[in-house]
C-alpha cells in the first residue's frame, strides 16, 4: 500500500489546529506523547536486555524536535536504558524545556551542553544507538552551526552505531527527503502523527519505519485526507516496514 504523508506545510497547520482554541492540546501533551512514542520505537528496536549494552545517546535540538528527545530520553531511563543528551542550543523562549531538563536531572540523566565532549558518546562498543531530535518539520536548509558539524560526526557514526530519527532524518528536505549524498541514513525512522513526504524517499532495506504520536481521531485524520493507522492497543508506535 502507499505510504500515506501530508507536506511540512499541512503538518505544521495539523499541529496549530491540534493546539488551537477548538482542540485545546497543549504543546507539553503532545510532546509527552511523542516522547513516548520514540521511546517505544527504541525498546522494540532494542529490547533491553541486562548483558547487553544499554546506553542511548539523544541529541536535541533547539525546537520542539529536540523537546521529544528529552522527553524520550526520561522514558527510555524509565525502561532501564542509559540515556545521555546533548543539548547544545537551549531555548528560553519557555521554561518549559528548562522544566524538562530538571527532570532529567531528577532521573540522574546527564545533559551535555556546548563545549562538552558528546563525541565520546558516539562509541559502539558502549553505545546501542543515538537518537536524533535534533530538526523536525520545520527544518529549512541549509543547517547551521553546531549542527552542521554534528551531523558530520553522526555521518561517520553512523556504520556502526544506529541511528533512530525522530519525525525527519535531520539535513534532509521535510518535502524532498536526503538533498545529497551527505545526509545521514537513519536505522529507524519514527514519523509522528502521519509520515511527512521525505519519508517515501527512505530505503526499506536500511530503515526501519514506524508512526507515532497517537493524538487524533479517525475524522481528523480523514479531514487531513490520511487514512488512520491501526495502532494496536494501547501501543504508542506501529511499524510500518
Ligand atoms: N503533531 C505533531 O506531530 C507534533 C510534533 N512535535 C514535534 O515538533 C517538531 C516540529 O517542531 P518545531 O519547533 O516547529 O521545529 P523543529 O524542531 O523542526 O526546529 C525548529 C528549530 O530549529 C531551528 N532551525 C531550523 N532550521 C535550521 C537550520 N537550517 N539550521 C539551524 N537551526 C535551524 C529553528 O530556528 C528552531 O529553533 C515535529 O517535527 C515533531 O518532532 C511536537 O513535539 C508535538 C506535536
Ligand atoms: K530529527
Amino acid at each position: 500500500m502507499a505510504l500515506r504523508t501530508i507536506s511540512s506545510q499541512l503538518a505544521a497547520q495539523l499541529d496549530k489546529e491540534l493546539m488551537g482554541p477548538e482542540v485545546g492540546f497543549t504543546l507539553e501533551q503532545l510532546m509527552e506523547l511523542a516522547g513516548l512514542s520514540v521511546a517505544q520505537a527504541v525498546v522494540k528496536e532494542f529490547p533491553y536486555s541486562e548483558t547487553r549494552k544499554s546506553q542511548v545517546l539523544v541529541i536535541a535540538g533547539p525546537g520542539n524536535n529536540g523537546g521529544d528527545g528529552l522527553v524520550c530520553a526520561r522514558h527510555l531511563a524509565l525502561s532501564g536504558f542509559q540515556p545521555v543528551v546533548y543539548y547544545p542550543k537551549r531555548t528560553t523562549k519557555t521554561p518549559f524545556y528548562a522544566q524538562l531538563v530538571n527532570q532529567l536531572k531528577f532521573f540522574k540523566v546527564p545533559v551535555l551542553g556546548a563545549g562538552d565532549n558528546w563525541a565520546q558518546y558516539l562509541d559502539h562498543t558502549k553505545t546501542l544507538c543515538v537518537v536524533d531530535a535534533i530538526f523536525g518539520f520545520s527544518f529549512k536548509p541549509p543547517v547551521r552551526e553546531p549542527f552542521g558539524s554534528i551531523l558530520q560526526q553522526l555521518r561517520h557514526a553512523q556504520q556502526n552505531l544506529p541511528i533512530v530519527s525522530v519525525d525527519i532524518p535531520t539535513g534532509w528536505d521535510v518535502d524532498e527527503g536526503p538533498a545529497d549524498s551527505d545526509c545521514i541514513i537513519p536505522s529507524v525512522l519514527v514519523s509522528l502523527t502521519v509520515p511527512k513526504p521525505c519519508a517515501a524517499k527512505i530505503d526499506t532495506c536500511e530503515t526501519h519505519h514506524y508512526v507515532g504520536g497517537r493524538f487524533i481521531p479517525r475524522d481528523f485524520a480523514l479531514k487531513y485526507g490520511f487514512e488512520p493507522f491501526p495502532y494496536e492497543n494501547l501501543d504508542q508506535v506501529l511499524r510500518l516496514h
